[in-house]
């Protein structure tokens, strides 16, 4: 079954000598968001170019539907530009709803309907290069989703927003996932892509490092457990099987547990050495699994 599934098939893509993309493959499914992540160069604008067909890969394949992408099918947010400095909001909107095929009439309301939705309406006369960077973010969103896309592919749409307008710029995207329409972003933003996506693709150098839910991601990696004892001295863990220790500072130490490694024997282990006032478990954070993919933001 591949109705309104987005699949990018093992694309790859070369600049001269330099790899961008080797054989990277993902699916976005309706009703999802799916994140592209990782550091400075690692091909997530590259991946999301030829994903809309913007930009032509070496090799591989990119389907909708079960049938190669036609452009102008997708809703676009790039990562900086597309849109025209000296123009009104409106008419830019308008403008774009027409380059995707609607009548004058259906772009005049679907501009209309994303101007109030994202609260651009009082802007919606004034020339964009006059708009601040949060209203141009706005009015970036309302042209990826003016036409009505059958597929939502955002480049680091998160960039420069405060978290208010994260959670709202979210918002919308749920909504259009909600309605069946595949959402695929990237972000640098580890702790972001992980709060908000439902899948993730961690790229690295033009190469799919890991994907799964985040559930996958992060509970597939070994248990951390933290630990303080005042009492105890450094090392007191050691002689516990399937033990590592991540960090110690001061009577705490984060310890990662392997599969199989008895958490009740390092309990055992930690009281042997007097009081135990914290033991708890938790997953770890995309962040501290990938720490190399973490850029500033
Ligand atoms: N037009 C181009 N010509 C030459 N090299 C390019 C071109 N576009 C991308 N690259 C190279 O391909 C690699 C992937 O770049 P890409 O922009 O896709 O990465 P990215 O993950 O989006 O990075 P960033 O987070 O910095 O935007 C980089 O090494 C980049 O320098």
């Amino acid at each position: 079954m591949t109705a309104r599934l987005l699949e990018v098939d093992r694309i790859s893509r070369r600049f001269g000598t330099a790899t961008a993309l080797d054989q990277v493959s993902f699916a976005a499914r309706p009703g999802e968001l799916f994140g592209l992540t990782g550091g400075r160069g690692a091909g997530k604008t590259t991946a999301l170019r030829i994903t809309l067909g913007v930009q032509p890969a070496d090799s591989g394949a990119v389907r909708f539907d079960g049938r190669p992408i036609r452009r102008g099918l997708f809703g676009y947010l790039p990562e900086e530009g597309g849109l025209q400095p000296r123009m009104r909001v409106l008419d830019q909107l308008v403008h774009l709803g027409r380059l995707h095929g609607l009548s004058t009439n259906d772009a005049h309301g679907s501009a209309e309907r994303w101007l109030a939705r994202l609260g651009l309406g009082p802007q919606r006369k004034a020339q964009i290069r006059k708009l601040g960077a949060e209203a141009r973010h706005r009015v970036r969103l309302a042209a990826a989703l003016v036409s009505d896309p059958v597929v939502l592919v955002l480049d680091e749409p998160f960039t420069g927003l405060d978290p208010a307008a994260v959670t709202a710029t979210c918002e919308v995207l749920r909504e259009k996932a909600a309605a069946g329409v595949p959402v695929v972003l990237s972000s640098r933003r580890l702790d972001l892509v992980e709060r908000h996506c439902d899948r993730v693709g961690v790229l690295r150098a033009g190469r799919m490092l890991a994907m799964g839910t985040i559930a996958e991601l992060t509970g597939g990696a070994g248990r951390r457990l933290t630990v303080t004892a005042p009492r105890a001295r450094p090392g007191w863990s050691t002689a516990v099987p399937g033990v590592r220790v991540l960090a110690e500072h001061r009577e705490t130490t984060v310890l990662e547990l392997s599969r199989g490694a008895d958490d009740q024997a390092v309990l055992a282990a930690a009281l042997a050495t007097g009081p135990v006032t914290e033991f708890s478990h938790r997953l770890p954070s995309l962040a501290e699994l990938f720490p190399d993919e973490v850029s500033a933001p």
